[in-house]
């Protein structure tokens, strides 16, 4: 086998943009949200320039500055370089994803798995961008057949709550996202009561031609047994896209039994951090493999690297990946679905700048959305948060 000249750390840097808003879902408002980014820099030159991978931990959990400069970068920056590496002497994510959890026990995954997903992002934009290839081409030699799909099914979640929102600002927000491209929309609900949220959510689907089975709505985790029920009984009419993390997302029997009485799908899986976490899920919360959603974000939960195992197991519970669509709205989870061959991903139109969202020029068409050619995930591409990025290591 030829053998490549072997990659090399070189440097690595860590920093935290904020992402905060005024927008509230059932669970939390969004006032102080803010973000991890790394830049991990190589030995490889490119135009003159060490080409650098870039990594962020999508939203909901805020940074995990401390976690990253204590335990996870110092081992990854003092590891023996070589085992870092492959045979050919290329980056060996999972070798490098076990070097980052040395001393680490396992269970409660909290932001660990955070912090170690954002240097993960990061291995994995570095070593495609030196094949000078975009993430979904190498993800699909790698791990896939080798054939992306050339786009990717997005929605356009939104529909927040917010000081002084109208169920008339819910529905031009809804509106703009239909005139961007989307066909399926999400909104919040929990966060009010039952005969308000109903109130907005017939509202939306007026927006939708009264097709509810464009609109998913999502709980955040908010809801007892008795509440996610009535619920359930009061929106099952509308045939709903899907009723979203319903209760607690560690509750599996709540769910198991949301499951047993509501007929529509469910989709959870945003708040599941681990391989185990995630089995759990398929063993006990009685998801359904013909109609649920996995909605699992590599970015938060350990990286890719664990992602690949979670699609290995769910292969083996006779899941197919076009039942994941991953929460988080970001350009690694678009090249993970269209190497993958997953069911979609998220789109947040309106929130989450600078990190979130697709390349500049994305353009969305029937709720699709196709990938570009720049090597890497393509943070270049995305012009505000690029000029963040840089300036981590300019
Ligand atoms: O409001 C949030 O935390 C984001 C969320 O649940 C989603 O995108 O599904
Ligand atoms: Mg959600």
């Amino acid at each position: 086998m030829r053998k490549e000249p072997a990659v090399k750390i070189t440097n690595v840097y860590e920093g935290v943009v904020p992402i905060s808003s005024s927008i509230r879902n059932a669970w939390i408002d969004f006032s102080s949200m803010d973000c991890s980014i790394v830049a991990i820099e190589s030995d490889v030159i490119r135009d003159g320039k060490p080409v650098v991978g870039y990594g962020f931990n999508s939203n909901g959990r805020y940074s995990a500055g401390e976690i990253l400069r204590r335990r996870v970068l110092p081992r990854l920056i003092e590891a023996e370089p070589g085992s870092l590496l492959d045979e050919r002497g290329g980056l060996d994510h999972a070798k490098a994803w076990d070097v980052m959890m040395n001393n680490e026990k396992p269970g409660g995954h909290g932001e660990r798995s955070v912090a170690v997903g954002v240097v993960d992002m990061a291995l994995f934009d570095l070593a495609s961008k030196i094949e000078d290839k975009p993430l979904y081409q190498y993800l699909s030699e790698r791990y896939g057949d080798g054939q992306p799909d050339d786009s990717v099914f997005v929605y356009a979640a939104g529909g927040y709550y917010a000081p002084g929102k109208t169920v008339t600002d819910l529905q031009d927000e809804m509106r703009g996202f239909l005139d961007l491209g989307y066909d399926v929309v999400k909104m919040k609900i929990g966060g009010a009561d039952l005969a308000e949220d109903l109130r907005r959510i017939e509202a939306v689907i007026d927006v939708l031609d009264g097709d509810g089975s464009r609109l998913a709505v999502d709980v955040n985790g908010r809801f007892d047994l008795h509440t996610a029920l009535e619920y359930g009984r009061a929106i099952e009419p509308y045939g709903l896209f899907w009723y979203e993390e319903i209760g607690d997302p560690l509750d599996y029997h709540l769910n198991a039994t949301v499951a047993e009485h509501y007929t529509g799908s469910i989709a959870t899986g945003e708040n599941l951090f681990s391989l185990q976490d995630a089995r759990n899920l398929i063993r006990y919360g009685g998801l359904r493999p013909d109609r649920d959603t996995i909605q699992v974000d590599p970015a938060l939960s350990y990286g890719l690297v664990e992602y690949l195992r979670i699609q290995d197991m769910l292969r083996q519970h006779g899941w197919s990946s076009r039942r994941c669509i991953p929460h988080g709205g970001h350009q690694f989870s678009l090249h993970i679905a269209a190497a993958l061959k997953l069911g979609g991903n998220e789109s947040y139109p309106g929130e989450f700048q600078p990190t979130g969202g697709f390349a500049d020029d994305a353009v969305v068409e029937k709720s699709r959305v196709g990938l570009t050619d720049t090597p890497g995930i393509g943070f270049e591409s995305k012009a505000a948060f690029y000029k963040v990025l840089r300036a981590l290591h300019d």
